[in-house]
Parts: C-alpha cells; structure tokens; sequence
C-alpha cells in the first residue's frame, strides 16, 4: 500500500483515455523548463502508458503496480505542452516519431534531430502547441535493431522504402491512434500539425480531430540525408519543400 502522502501527490495528477482495445493512462501535467536556443522555455510534461482494455484502475493502483513491470524495457511515449493548449483558438501539434540515432546522437543520415528541435522553436515561437513524442514509433514502427539492419541495406544501395519491404516490413507501420487519443483528452478545438507527412493529417482527420492546417518541416539537408529526403517526396508521398507557410 503506497502512505496517504504519496497517494495524495498524484491524486487528480493520472487521467484515463480508451482507444480500440488500449486503456491509456496519462500522467501529468509535470513543469519541465528545456533549455532552448539559450533560453529556459516552460513547458507541461504528460507521460502515458498503455495497457489492455479493463476495469479502471485508480491512481494508488497504477503506482502499486509499477515495480512489477519491466517498464524501461518497454518505451512509454510522452507530450510536451507549451502556452494555453486546451482552450486557445490556434494552436500547433507536431507527431514526432521517435529516432533514436537523429534525435539522440544527432546522426545526419536522416532530418530527424532537426525537425524535433525545430518544431519546438515553432511551437515555442507560436506560443501555444504539443509535441508528442512517439516511442513506439522507431525506424518508422519496425524498432531499431530492425532499422540498424535497413540501414546496412541502405550502405548497400537500398533506398529507406525498399531496405524496409526487402526485410518484410511495410514502409511505414507507425500507428497515430493512442497519441490522437491523448491529444484529444488535452484539447477539443482544431490544431494545425507541423508535418509533411500526408499520413500524419489523413490520421488527425480519420480520428474526427480537425485538422486545422499543415506547417511543412524541411531543412538541414546535407549530403548524407539527401537521398533519404528525396526519397520521401519521391517514393513515401511526402508533400514537396514548396516554401509554405499554412496549408489548408
Ligand atoms: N526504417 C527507417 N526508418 C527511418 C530511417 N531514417 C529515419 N527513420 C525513422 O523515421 C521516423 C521519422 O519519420 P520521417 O519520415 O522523418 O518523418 P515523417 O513522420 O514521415 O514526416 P514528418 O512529420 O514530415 O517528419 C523515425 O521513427 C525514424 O526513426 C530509415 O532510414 N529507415
């Protein structure tokens, strides 16, 4: 049994949201100030875990249920929320699939490391958005060790689509529904999404969120993720690096 002071911190502090055959619980909002371009910007931190569709549990029996699951080995992905999410009339989201090589070392093999800290100077810069950060979603949903062997395809000719069927994945196996769903436990109003993945908008709206408008996210092209770049405009559907701003 978790002491009344411990159950009294985190009471009101874990929300529960259900998608298809997920219960998913939300932990937040926690205060994280991130260091960015030379200023402390304030953000709230949401965390959430999912787990098979039962009976609810309360807060106290989450936190006793903790130390019997391995949950570092399972990744739990997470939101960043900057300004006044839930209730002003504009704000921005950004999908951001995890990339543990781009986001982490800052690998140039793909445009990953800067779109994550560009769209927090967008979002940061509009002042009201959500970065969702999606750990389940590395090497585009087939994880990293199957991604380190599609990189080896990739040093051998393969582009990003064909290293990932060649190894029988599809292009791109990421699933939106547990982070629309979080989304929509933090705000009801439509947001724009900074992307220029058609899928990520055809997700919003299929999941009856309104998409209110795109911002396209190019940049940092170099000679090691220039064919990764060009590959998603040419083979994935991406949107091309027309000089927009919002896109209805
Ligand atoms: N399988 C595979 N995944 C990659 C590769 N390079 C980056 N990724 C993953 O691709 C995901 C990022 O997807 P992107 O295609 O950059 O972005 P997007 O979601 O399609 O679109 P944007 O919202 O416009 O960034 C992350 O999960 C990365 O880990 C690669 O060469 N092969």
């Amino acid at each position: 049994m978790i002491k009344p002071n411990i159950a009294a911190i985190i009471k009101d502090k874990i929300k529960r949201t259900q998608t298809g055959s997920d219960d998913i619980y939300v932990v937040g909002p926690v205060k994280l100030p991130v260091e960015l371009d030379g200023e402390t910007k304030m953000f709230h931190w949401y965390s959430w875990l999912r787990k098979e569709t039962g009976e609810e549990q309360t807060a106290e029996q989450l936190v006793e249920d903790l130390t019997h699951f391995s949950y570092a080995d399972l990744q739990q992905s997470s939101v960043l929320v900057y300004g006044d999410f839930e209730n002003n009339d504009n704000a921005l989201i950004r999908m951001h699939s995890i990339c543990h090589t781009g986001d982490i070392f800052g690998s140039a093999r793909c445009d990953c490391g800067f779109q994550l800290k560009q769209s927090m100077r967008i979002i940061t810069e509009h002042g009201t958005g959500a970065l969702f950060y999606l750990a389940n979603h590395e090497g585009r949903g087939i994880g990293l060790f199957s991604k380190a062997i599609a990189y080896l395809l990739q040093e051998d000719g393969f582009d990003t689509v064909d290293a990932n069927t060649e190894l029988g994945f599809a292009d791109d196996a990421r699933d939106y529904s547990n982070a629309i769903a979080v989304l929509k436990l933090l705000r009801a109003l439509p947001v724009s999404i900074i992307t220029n993945n058609p899928r990520k908008v055809d997700a919003l709206r299929k999941a009856g969120m309104n998409a209110a408008g795109r911002v396209p996210l190019w940049g940092n092209s170099s000679v090691y993720n220039e064919k990764y770049i060009q590959t998603k405009v040419n083979r994935s559907g991406h949107f091309g690096q027309e000089p927009q701003t919002i896109v209805k």
